[in-house]
């Protein structure tokens, strides 16, 4: 799923479903994946900006089932690969084979489930391949070449390594951890791998992919943006997300 690619991740919703669309389509001409975040009123994994852009979006009054409706949308008018990103709670309450399967409807090319265990995924990983989504599992630097190993077998679309610990955000350079992981992963897995929490300089990008990563994630720096100029965030996403791909070289 990854060659040399820029993912991009927004959160759905924030600061309205016609807007995300809109910058999903600024989004689909600088990069080669869109990460799609569902809303969650508990985002443990995420720093303050994402944990806002959650909280505003579910203040709108988003729905889970309003994902799939902007993914079809965008399916109108874009080819690019959209993948989800959901905390594991929406998925099990939906139920788990009507979420992969109006997923699949939809056009999702993949989810990331990010606190689902790669380890107690059978059922939803049985469930994916049935409808044709690819699974995306979450490593970081504390993760034995033991777990790399299950969560490559688990992960069909690409293996996602977190730069460092703790949550997602911006972070002013790649630390050592990340370019370790990296070399492991390399070493272990099947699967691409892409690497994402604080990637926000092309600088960032151009590193990692010099080391091997077969992609890298951005979020926090296009969401403070969104935080920022609302409505009217699109030239600015535009801007960054160009920068940013002048790293991939
Ligand atoms: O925001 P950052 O530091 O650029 O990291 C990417 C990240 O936003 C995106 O992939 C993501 C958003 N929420 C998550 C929760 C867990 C894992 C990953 C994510």
């Amino acid at each position: 799923m990854l060659d040399r690619s820029l993912v991009t991740f927004i959160t759905a919703g924030d600061p309205s479903l016609k807007k995300t669309l809109d910058f999903m389509l600024v989004l689909e001409r600088y990069s080669d994946v869109i990460e799609l975040g569902i809303p969650f009123s508990d985002p443990v994994a995420d720093g303050s900006v994402i944990q806002k852009a959650n909280f505003r979006a579910l203040k709108n009054g988003f729905k889970v089932r309003d994902v799939f409706e902007i993914v079809r949308e965008f399916r109108e008018q874009s080819e690019k690969k959209v993948v989800l990103m959901t905390y594991y709670n929406p998925v099990f309450r939906m139920g788990v084979e009507k979420f992969i399967r109006l997923s699949a409807e939809a056009g999702v090319d993949g989810i990331i489930a990010v606190d689902l265990p790669a380890d107690s995924s059978r059922e939803y990983v049985g469930l994916c391949r049935k409808f044709n989504i690819r699974t995306i599992f979450i490593a970081s630097p504390n993760t034995t070449d033991e777990r790399l190993r299950v969560i490559d077998e688990a992960s069909t679309g690409f293996v996602y390594l977190t730069s460092d610990y703790g949550t997602t955000g911006k972070r002013d350079r790649v630390g050592e951890r990340a370019f370790d992981l990296l070399k492991r992963a390399k070493k272990t897995c099947m699967n691409p791998v892409g690497v994402g929490f604080g990637v926000s300089k092309a600088d960032h990008v151009r590193s990692l992919i010099h080391a091997g990563a077969d992609g890298v994630i951005v979020g926090s720096a296009i969401m403070e943006l969104v935080e920022r100029y609302g409505e009217n965030a699109d030239e600015n996403i535009e801007e960054r997300v160009r920068e940013l791909g002048r790293g991939l070289g």
